[in-house]
């Protein structure tokens, strides 16, 4: 089998956005202007598809949202030449001949993401080649079904987060990931607030399920110091991306006073990013998104690595991608699941663009023995409100 063409297509959406409100969520400009202001580089509106063709009919599909149209340009003009006319089952070879090809400049962030794009197209295709869901090449089922929790709970007005709540607890999820509204800038009256909308939820969702705070590289060192042993009496599952990424060494700090475990890996790419986090004791849960690490190639490795560290790994943002690597590994418990909302940061994107996501029940996933690949197409209903760039 060879591959025959590549296809990069952004898709840019024109609909209706829900603006973010309140104070939405920490994130790595607060510590330069206000949260409005910071808001509006919150904005994941662009998503690239590729498109894989062989010589025996296949088509497969891979996925970037991390700066979708430089993405595309890299795909186009640097791995493209690297894959064409190659054997789509050389998968080790052809995401090295990637990883190695763009190294001077590509190694972290969307050199990585662009590489993940194609490669997940490669195992779509590799599926397909032989009748089998992707999951059942990597290892095959691990579970029954998978454990989700929901994740939004961005920061409202009190009242509106406790309805969000309550209203996914009726649906039967067990775990919630919610987001900080405050960090270092408020002071005092931003501690106070984060804690009472932790309070908040708490008090909706009880004691005896999971709760996950996120703050989405907003806070710094000490402020993170200081809000531990506040949080703690809400017993939260993990403290997720306190600091920026860079910071291993606060990470590692944070992690080793061992009040909450902190988890991060969103914002890390390839298997030495993920040694390196391991190795230092930086996180408690490994969050890589398969779409971004390096693809399914690269996640599978790491996946490994994990399983050696005993650090459990739950990949950013659930989408199909990652629900097949969480499926084929036991060092994966449970997958994060955005349900298809209104476009608003832009994580639901993927549900305008691809048909075949599965719908959690009762807080589990479930993927389909009987569907090859990935289990993904393209979505036809909402195309008129993407501009689409060839
Ligand atoms: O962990 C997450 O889901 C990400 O950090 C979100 O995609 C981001 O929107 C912050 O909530
Ligand atoms: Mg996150």
């Amino acid at each position: 089998m060879k591959i025959t063409a590549v296809r990069a297509r952004v898709y840019e959406w024109k609909g209706k956005t829900v603006p973010p409100q309140g104070n939405f969520c920490s994130n790595a400009m607060d510590l330069l202007y206000s949260r409005q202001e910071t808001m509006k580089t919150f904005r994941f509106h662009q998503w690239t598809v590729v498109e894989i063709e062989t010589d025996t009919g296949l088509v497969g599909y891979g996925n970037v949202a991390l700066a979708p149209k430089v993405a595309k340009q890299i795909i186009d003009q640097y791995l493209t030449p690297l894959v064409m006319g190659q054997d789509p089952w050389d998968y080790e070879y052809l995401n090295q001949r990637m990883y190695r090809a763009t190294q001077a400049w590509g190694r972290k962030g969307v050199g990585m993401a662009a590489i993940s794009a194609v490669d997940l197209a490669i195992w779509d295709i590799l599926g397909k080649s032989v009748n089998k869901p992707v999951f059942k090449l990597l290892g095959g089922r691990t579970k029954e079904k998978i454990p989700c929790y929901y994740s939004k709970l961005y920061r409202t007005d009190l009242d509106e987060m406790q309805k969000e709540a309550e209203t996914y607890l009726k649906q039967g999820f067990t775990a919630f990931k919610m987001r900080f509204g405050y960090g270092p800038k408020d002071l005092q009256k931003g501690v106070v607030e984060n804690l009472k909308s932790v309070a908040a939820v708490r008090e909706v969702i009880g004691d005896d399920t999971d709760l996950m705070l996120e703050c989405y590289m907003g806070w710094n060192l000490e402020y993170t110091k200081r809000m531990l042993p506040k949080l703690a009496q809400y017993q939260p599952r993990w403290l997720e991306e306190p600091v920026i990424a860079d910071d291993i060494d606060g990470y590692a700090e944070l992690n080793a006073m061992n009040i909450i475990p902190i988890s991060g890996g969103e914002h890390e790419f390839s298997l030495y990013g993920f040694k390196q986090l391991l190795d230092r004791k930086a996180v408690s849960v490994v969050q890589y998104d398969t779409n971004r690490v390096g693809g399914i190639t690269m996640a599978h490795k790491i996946n490994a690595l994990c399983e050696a560290y005993s650090v459990p790994v739950i990949p950013h943002a659930g989408q199909m991608h990652n629900y097949h690597l969480t499926m084929s590994t036991l060092a994966s418990p449970m997958a994060e699941y955005f349900p298809m909302f209104d476009v608003e940061v832009g994580n639901e994107l993927f549900y305008y663009i691809f048909d075949g996501e599965p719908v959690a029940e009762n807080g589990f996933l479930d993927l389909r023995d009987d569907v090859p690949g990935l289990g993904l197409s393209l979505k036809t209903e909402f195309l008129d409100q993407f501009d689409i760039i060839e």
